[in-house]
């Protein structure tokens, strides 16, 4: 199963820093790719960065139609959950997302959508689930780290990556990192 996550509305300069804590949030909570509608420096590096120290293969690209990648990305079978909280709570309809991953014998792919401003209704309607992190606003970091938590049981607070130069050993009292 490969996991991506759809940043819509990022506006250049003032969205940076948050944009940036979705993309490696979705990185450590398990997502494959962040996909943005328009390019950030800023945000590229700084995942980039991130990927070249603390290893694994997590991407970050721009899409030239977002619309048109969701289509394609429905029509190969994925799965879209457009993260809101208008939408329905997620502690009532994960279960059925994981259900539906499981359908056929390979795991379908995910796409998350996730907001910056206000998100066109077209995202509503083309996503298969309209997923909210309860039905209080608050801030998309939240909303991607608790739903891929759950999209993974937890497992992804394990990860570990051969390829990291850095690498933490958790500790109940000091602070302990190996560089190699
Ligand atoms: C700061 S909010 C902006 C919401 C914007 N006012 C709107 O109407 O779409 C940015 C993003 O965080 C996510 N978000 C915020 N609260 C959420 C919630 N309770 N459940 C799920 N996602 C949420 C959504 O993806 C939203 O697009």
């Amino acid at each position: 199963m490969v996991v991506e996550v759809l940043r819509l509305g990022h506006r250049w300069g003032r969205d940076k820093r948050i944009s940036t804590h979705v993309a490696l949030t979705s990185r450590a909570l398990g997502a494959d790719k962040i996909l943005f509608v328009s390019n950030d420096d800023h945000v590229k590096d700084s995942v980039n960065r991130i990927v070249e120290q603390w290893g694994g293969d997590f991407k970050f690209d721009v899409v030239d139609s977002w619309k048109q990648y969701i289509w394609s990305f429905k029509k190969n079978n994925g799965i879209v959950i457009h993260l809101t909280m208008y939408g329905e709570n997620i502690n009532e309809i994960m279960k059925k997302i994981i259900e539906k991953r499981q359908e056929g014998k390979d795991s379908k792919n995910i796409l998350i959508i996730i907001g910056a401003e206000k998100v066109p209704k077209e995202a509503y309607e083309l996503a298969d689930y309209n997923v909210s992190v309860g039905n209080q606003p608050h801030s998309e970091v939240a909303a991607i780290a608790i739903l891929l938590d759950r999209l993974f049981e937890g497992s992804s607070l394990y990860k570990e990556y051969p390829d990291a130069k850095i690498k933490v050993n958790p500790s109940d009292r000091y602070k302990s990192v190996e560089i190699r």
